[in-house]
């Protein structure tokens, strides 16, 4: 499980621990972690140039204390000092090292550095950068027309100016990292988008925090997590026992959604999968997958992708049940808030909206939804009392205590026509075998993006790709 927290927990488990350690003991694991981090990209230290952006606090001296362990090992370092005081210690010990510094006076570089390191700010930062913060990382990282740059960039801890907590970006500049090296734990914005993406590669230095963090409330399953979770079938089994999953999706206008969510519902995890819906959805389902059965007695129901104005009464079908539901697609706009069945008990439900139906689903608009997923994506499991799959690049799993799990499986190239429907599909079968709609969305999430990667190689997919693809990963993570 990869775990993160926020910046006030970061605080309290760094007081505890460093009450326990000689002072500055945790700054120097964290500098030695970041250090090697750097050299490992520099590839060598004789002949290699750094550049250190240093703001006023902690993050600065990380970076300065680094440097100076990149100079004793024959790296070039130069520091540039973005405010009157900088950590002292830190530029004492790049100073004693070898190291150069100097103020920021407007004018860059002569000569381009291999590697930037961006000690700006850290978790004490407020979002955003300075102007001056803003013209150094422009003149000795510079970007092309197309965000192209001859120079990585490291960030120490966190990618100055994005939001810490949240995984906003905010409205002026930030830094766009290719390494983020981070320490004791991974926080929010490592995880969440749109913040994540500039982070780049996220590398966490292990300084002794551990024991003093508390369980975190946004996590990322990782592959042993997901084998954990994986229903199995037991030497008993039979194909109802194992659970039953009933599709009511596609329509008249969009057959190929029925067609790919029965897919997802059919990559073996449940015992059996019934169709209900359009007949002439119905026959193209039994001619693909001949397995599948019609109406009977289900666990769990898949309702809503490629739905048309019948989605409504579809989803009051499936309520009716009282068995967990995946809603999807069309059927999320005829959803009450919170969702109950019409006897008023409680169901079982994830909610699988992009940004565009979530927002929909809140009264607010799309942009918002993406510029600060996390917590309208919370809002939404509070208001509908259920879990909410906010779908995107990092999909997110909302729980109505608000927990999340951020899935980072999938490439890009699963951005295609009808993966939503072979998730709501797969979703679905695992809410059949009785897994909770919590570990079923994350769960199904991660085995998703992971069939799109190993289905892609790197190069184009469609859905079904995705969806065949799903009987390898589970057998790669059960092996
Ligand atoms: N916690 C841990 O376990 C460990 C933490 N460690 C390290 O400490 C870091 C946290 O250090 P920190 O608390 O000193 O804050 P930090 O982020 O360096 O800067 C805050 C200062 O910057 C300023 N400032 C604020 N916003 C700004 C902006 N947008 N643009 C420009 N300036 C801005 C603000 O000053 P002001 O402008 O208000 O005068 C404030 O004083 C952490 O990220 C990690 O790297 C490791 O060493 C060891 C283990
Ligand atoms: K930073």
């Amino acid at each position: 499980m990869r775990a993160a927290h926020t910046e006030a927990q970061v605080r309290d488990a760094e007081a505890a621990l460093a009450s326990t350690l000689a002072d500055g003991a945790l700054m120097q694991r964290a500098a030695t972690g970041l250090a090697y981090a750097v050299l490992g990209l520099l590839g060598g230290a004789y002949g290699r140039r750094v550049v250190l952006l240093v703001g006023s606090g902690a993050n600065g001296g990380d970076a300065l204390h680094a440097g100076a362990l990149l100079a004793r090992r024959g790296v070039a370092v130069e520091a540039v000092l973005l405010s009157e005081a900088v950590h002292a210690e830190g530029l004492a010990a790049l100073r004693a090292a070898g190291g150069r510094d100097r103020g920021w006076d407007g004018t860059g570089p002569r000569r381009l550095p291999d590697v930037v390191v961006d000690g700006i700010v850290g978790i004490g930062g407020r979002p955003g950068l300075k102007p001056d913060a803003a013209a150094a990382l422009a003149a000795y990282a510079p970007e092309d027309d197309t965000g192209a740059r001859p120079v990585q960039v490291v960030a120490v801890d966190v990618p100055s100016g994005v939001e810490v907590d949240t995984g906003r970006l905010p409205d002026g500049a930030h830094v766009r990292a290719d390494l983020t090296v981070t320490f004791g734990t991974h926080k929010v914005a490592h995880l969440v988008d749109p913040a994540s993406p500039a982070c780049g590669a996220v590398h966490l230095v292990d300084i002794g925090l551990g024991p003093h963090l508390p369980p975190a409330d946004v996590v990322a399953l990782q592959a042993d997590d997901v084998a954990a979770l994986l229903p199995r079938p037991g030497r008993a089994a039979h194909k109802y026992t194992r659970g039953v999953v009933g599709v009511r999706a596609g329509s008249g206008r969009y057959p190929g959604a029925g067609l790919l969510a029965v897919a997802g519902a059919a990559s073996g995890l449940a015992g059996m999968v019934r169709y209900v819906g359009d007949p002439t959805v119905l026959d193209r389902v039994r001619e693909a997958h001949p397995e599948v059965v019609g109406v009977g007695r289900v666990q769990s129901w898949t309702v809503g992708s490629g739905g048309d104005n019948r989605a409504g009464a579809a989803l009051r079908a499936a309520l009716a049940d009282e068995v967990p539901l995946v809603v999807d697609a069309e059927a999320l706009r005829h959803l009450d808030a919170p969702v109950r069945a019409e006897d008023g008990s409680s169901v079982p439900a994830v909610l699988t909206p992009h940004a565009g139906e979530l927002a929909s689903l809140l009264g607010v608009e799309r942009a918002d939804v993406e510029a600060d997923q996390l917590a309208y994506a919370r809002r939404a499991a509070q208001r509908y009392d259920t879990v909410v799959l906010l779908k995107g690049p990092h999909s997110l799993v909302a729980h109505p205590d608000g927990r999340v799990r951020v899935n980072t499986t999938g490439p890009s190239w699963l951005a295609t026509a009808g993966a939503g429907d072979v998730l709501a599909g797969l979703v679905g079968a695992l809410l059949a075998t009785g897994l909770d709609p919590f570990d079923a969305a994350a769960v199904g999430s991660w085995l998703h993006g992971a069939a799109a990667t190993y289905a892609s190689q790197g190069g184009p997919i469609v859905a079904s790709d995705v969806a065949d693809a799903v009987g390898e990963v589970v057998r790669s993570l059960l092996a």
